[in-house]
């Protein structure tokens, strides 16, 4: 459907998209979730990912939304990667927006809150999927500000597919981040460069859903705290955060250095993570990726290393 010139809404419309994904995660246990989970997130880390953020958001009832959470849990406690966690029960509307807002306010935050009271999972930010169709701005605003209530940081969609004054959300309610952004208003730059709130680009997104570039050096000339994330889903099916870079540069016109501090010291401002990740200094976790190359961005505009492991191509 897509390469016919489907949109993302007309393919989500359809029942497919997230409502397929849907489907097939409910009907999945936890032991295959797991599985293909694990192999992703090694893949991952030898494209040079230290810390990955991962979400849920393809349950929608509270009990399979529960269910991927456990296996983002089990991979926290498994696996060598780091990971911060994001609720992302507000993905997608089976019944109204409303409906939706109450039953993750009134069931889902609460099940979460006790769930983190008893270390069964760690949960660090919350995310709702602010667009036309799914949720409109007043009911993103009152799921937000339940999960700050909680003690989350917010870190959600925003301005993808139509404008929605997100960004100008994101700043008022002290948003870590909003990702996407390809239909930010300019006095949503202004309001996310002044709140200090990260701004999440995805270069893939832009790509395979042939959206507007996102509008990287307007915000960066803005005094934005831009990152860059894979965006890693069913739709951009994207391991290598060096491709990411890749076509941030060419696409977005954002430097090597540049994208570079987005997929890193940045990334890890916007999940809250910039005292412990991001950089090489004193007191911070030792993440280093050691790379026999002339030079760090050798990853990132050497096209026929974008799609393989690091390790493999760079020993
Ligand atoms: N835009 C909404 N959420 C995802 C896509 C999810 C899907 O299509 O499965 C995103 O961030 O790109």
């Amino acid at each position: 459907m897509k390469l016919a010139g489907a949109t993302y809404m007309d393919i989500h419309q359809a029942g497919g998209g997230i409502n397929f994904t849907v489907e097939h995660t409910e009907a999945a246990s936890e032991e295959d979730l797991y599985c293909s989970f694990k192999q992703r997130l090694q893949r991952m880390l030898r494209a040079g990912t230290t810390l990955v953020e991962c979400k849920n958001g393809y349950g929608l009832k509270l009990e399979t939304e529960l269910k991927m959470l456990r296996v983002i849990e089990r991979a926290h406690r498994e696996m060598d990667i780091g990971i911060s966690c994001t609720y992302c029960g507000a993905h997608s509307v089976p019944k109204s927006a409303e409906t939706a807002a109450t039953d993750i306010i009134e069931n889902h935050l609460p099940a979460l809150k006790q769930m983190a009271i008893n270390e069964e999972i760690h949960v660090d930010n919350i995310d709702v999927f602010c667009e036309k169709g799914v949720f409109d701005l007043e009911s993103t605003r009152k799921i937000l500000q339940a999960g700050k209530a909680i003690g989350l940081h917010l870190n959600f969609h925003g301005d993808e597919l139509n404008p929605m004054n997100s960004a100008e959300l994101g700043a008022e309610l002290g948003a870590h981040a909003v990702s996407h952004l390809e239909e930010i208003s300019e006095e949503g730059i202004t309001a996310i460069a002044a709140a200090k709130c990260s701004a999440i680009l995805l270069p893939t997104t832009a790509y395979i859903l042939r959206l507007k570039q996102p509008r990287a050096r307007d915000m960066l000339s803005a005094g934005v705290i831009v990152s860059l994330g894979s965006d890693f889903n069913p739709n951009a099916y994207c391991f290598s955060m060096p491709m990411v870079m890749h076509l941030a540069c060419v696409n977005m016109r954002m430097s090597l250095n540049e994208a570079l501090a987005a997929s890193t010291i940045n990334a890890a401002y916007s999940l809250g993570r910039s005292h412990t990740h991001g950089s090489l200094e004193v007191g911070k976790q030792g993440d280093v990726v050691i790379l026999n190359a002339p030079r760090c961005v050798s990853a990132v505009y050497h096209m026929n290393y974008l799609t393989q492991d690091l390790f493999d191509h760079f020993n």
